[in-house]
């Protein structure tokens, strides 16, 4: 097995079924976005409409891209297949919240799964969750090592501080999609701290 993908299997997220999980385990004020069953976009608007906040996406880049060893085994891909990667900041204001990464099998963008290449800063959440054709596979949750693949591509220039994951597959006509959220340090801290308006006065 080449080294890399060894480093990748040491290092990769260890993703739990959310309905195993113990939610105290979970950081209270990330809590309910984690185990957000509907979508992320909009659960974030609604955090930015309650803090005065515009809500955007940024595009990080939309490539065809080899996939994680950890992607690969969520899909049942072959190892180190290539496939349509999409990065994506969704941002509160002009901060980063969450770092989300989605990878689509090439088969997946046959017929109706092509609208994900035309997406744009279009968030993938409007276009999944406005369809009724498309399945929401289970939930997985993970507190992430800050040096496996993912943690890494999420926190680039940001300081390493502990990160929690969120990942599920979608299916467009059977044919899947992973979408995986990272929530970046900039969002717990504005979940901890209450929009001004919710402040008690001192
Ligand atoms: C899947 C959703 O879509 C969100 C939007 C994304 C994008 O535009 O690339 C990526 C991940 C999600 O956070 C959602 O809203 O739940």
């Amino acid at each position: 097995m080449p080294i890399q993908h060894l480093h990748q299997l040491v290092l990769q997220a260890r993703w739990q079924p959310a309905s195993h999980l113990l939610r105290a385990t979970l950081p209270p004020a990330q809590r309910p976005a984690l185990l957000e069953r509907g979508s992320l976009t909009a659960l974030l608007r609604g955090e930015c409409a309650r803090r005065g906040l515009h809500f955007s996406v940024r595009v990080l880049s939309e490539r065809v891209a080899r996939t994680l060893t950890e992607e690969d085994s969520a899909l049942g891909l072959r190892r180190g297949q290539r496939a349509w990667v999409r990065e994506v900041h969704l941002l509160g204001g002009d901060t980063p919240w969450v770092f989300a990464r989605t990878v689509v099998p090439l088969r997946t963008l046959r017929g109706h799964g092509r609208a994900l290449t035309r997406l744009g800063e279009r968030p993938l959440g409007a276009m999944l969750f406005a369809d009724p054709g498309v399945r929401r596979g289970e939930l997985h949750i993970a507190r992430l090592d800050l040096r496996c693949p993912l943690a890494r591509r999420a926190l680039g220039c940001h300081a390493p501080r502990t990160l929690w994951g969120r990942r599920s597959a979608f299916f467009i006509a059977d044919r899947p999609l992973l979408v995986c959220e990272i929530f970046l340090p900039a969002l717990a801290d504005a979940l901890d701290a209450k929009p001004a308006h919710e402040r008690e006065a001192p």
